[in-house]
């Protein structure tokens, strides 16, 4: 492009004048090409000097300008959009842009262009010289320059607490520790970046994980709907994506209800579900989970309202909760059952048959289960409620409804069944001889129902 050029040389960087096309290339922000393949981080090897076209605005108007050209200006981590303009010019200053979007005077808004006519500013771009730092990259530009051409640079992760949780690639494993080291740097407040290190725990449902980068602290302290969870996460379930699902389920409680929760991790649903008001009787198998369970309990406030226990969820049902139960139900206490093992609490549903001996049977305010469930199928609506009904040995299909949780892989849902248990289920009924005399107690099912 033919170009008028006058150069200047300023405290700050080179200033060229273009009136015509600067001719960029959109290329400005990747690093250096010497970065490829890097193992071990070189902040100082993504240090380069860049061109970028600015505007020059007299200090009087400077703040108008900046308002005006919001949209075309510079936005980079720790880039400034205003740098001071040469010594001779001191009642000027220049206005970066982003080189992106301006490559020429023409290609200003005609809001824009009207703006800078009305204060008095020439649309003419000048080239400013600007020292590009690591600091100055995104995460990504930074992987992308590091890790081999024309692969996936995935840089997401989870944040828990003060930890990155990522899923790396087989091909991101060589580059692990430096993803690790960038991921850092890139985040405040991340001080510990971990990898999966194989699939999850088949028990516990906690992931092996191996430290990539910074302290090997696995103690997180997290915020969820307002409340505080503290745990080892190394040794514990936690996913920060269900706090949407636990608001929606503890919403359903109310002050005096009961709640059960057979799946409990460290208490997502029974503490926020006591803090409503809600007496919780919460349970998980993992003996780390039943620590910091009561752990957060104490310091939410709730430990009156939540009576732990460390069972199999099957004896948890079978146990406390049958004990529990009866005099629940004669009360008109709203109960609610919750089972968040998604890969196996459909199967657990059986653990409710014939569970109660009572009599006479109790129809009003049947406890209310909540279970959730993954499903592969093309209708995991139907695939969930088949399954919990084979389960229950019960057809549940017109008694419940079902909720989407979230997509967890490519075909793979994980849904929540909500329904009331039938007191087909729930109860035995007292089988008879002949001559009228109790004889046993046989379950409602036995023989009438198909069981899983
Ligand atoms: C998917 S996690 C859900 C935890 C918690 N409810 C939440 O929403 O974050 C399932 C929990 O069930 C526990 N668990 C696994 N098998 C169990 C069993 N047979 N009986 C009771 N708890 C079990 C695990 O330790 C884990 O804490």
């Amino acid at each position: 492009a033919a170009q008028t050029e006058k150069k200047l040389r300023g405290a700050v960087g080179r200033i060229c004048v273009f009136s015509g096309n600067t001719g960029m290339e959109p290329k400005l922000y990747r690093p250096p090409a010497e970065v490829r393949g890097m193992s071990s981080l070189d902040r100082d090897a993504f240090t380069q000097t860049i061109s970028v076209p600015a505007v020059r605005v007299p200090v009087r108007v400077l703040n108008k300008v900046v308002k005006s050209l919001k949209k075309s200006s510079i936005q980079r981590p720790g880039v400034p959009r205003v740098v001071q303009d040469t010594e001779e010019n001191a009642d000027y200053r220049l206005v970066l842009l982003d080189p992106h979007r301006v490559t020429s005077p023409t290609s200003f808004s005609e809001a824009e262009a009207e703006a800078l006519r009305s204060f008095g500013v020439p649309e003419e771009l000048h080239h400013y010289e600007l020292k590009l730092t690591y600091e100055n990259l995104k995460s990504e530009e930074v992987l992308e320059a590091v890790l081999p051409q024309g692969q996936d640079v995935t840089s997401g992760f989870s944040r828990v607490g003060h930890i990155a949780h990522m899923n790396l690639r087989d091909h991101q494993l060589q580059y692990k520790n430096l993803i690790g080291q960038v991921i850092m740097d890139k985040n405040p407040g991340v001080t510990c970046v971990v990898n999966k290190t194989n699939i999850i725990d088949s028990t516990y449902r906690n992931f092996q994980m191996e430290v990539l980068a910074g302290e090997e602290n696995m103690v997180a302290k997290v915020k969820e709907n307002g409340l505080t969870y503290k745990f080892d996460f190394s040794r514990v379930y936690w996913n920060p994506r269900l706090s949407t699902e636990h608001e929606r389920v503890v919403q359903l409680t109310k002050w005096g209800d009961t709640v059960f929760d057979v799946f409990a991790g460290v208490g997502p649903f029974a503490i926020p579900a006591a803090r409503r008001g809600a007496n919780v009787l919460a349970n998980d198998l993992n003996p780390e989970s039943h620590r910091w369970l009561q752990h957060n309990c104490k310091l939410n406030k709730v430990e009156k309202k939540v009576r732990t226990f460390n069972l199999d969820g099957r004896a948890f049902i079978q146990g406390p909760l049958r004990e529990e139960l009866p005099a629940l139900l004669k009360e008109k206490v709203r109960v609610h059952v919750v089972m968040n093992l998604p890969a196996l609490a459909l199967d657990f549903l059986d653990a409710f048959r014939g569970l109660l001996h009572q009599e006479p049977q109790c129809e009003e305010n049947l406890p209310t289960v909540h279970c959730y469930g993954f499903s592969k199928d093309d209708d995991p609506d139907t695939d969930v409620v088949k399954r919990a009904s084979q389960s229950l040995g019960f057809p549940l299909e017109k008694l419940c409804s079902v909720h989407f949780v979230r997509n967890v892989a490519p075909n793979k849902d994980m849904l929540c069944v909500m329904f009331t248990l039938p007191k087909e289920v729930l109860y035995r009924v007292a089988a008879f001889t002949t001559t009228g005399t109790r004889k046993t107690w046989k379950s409602q099912l036995d023989g009438s129902l198909s069981g899983p």
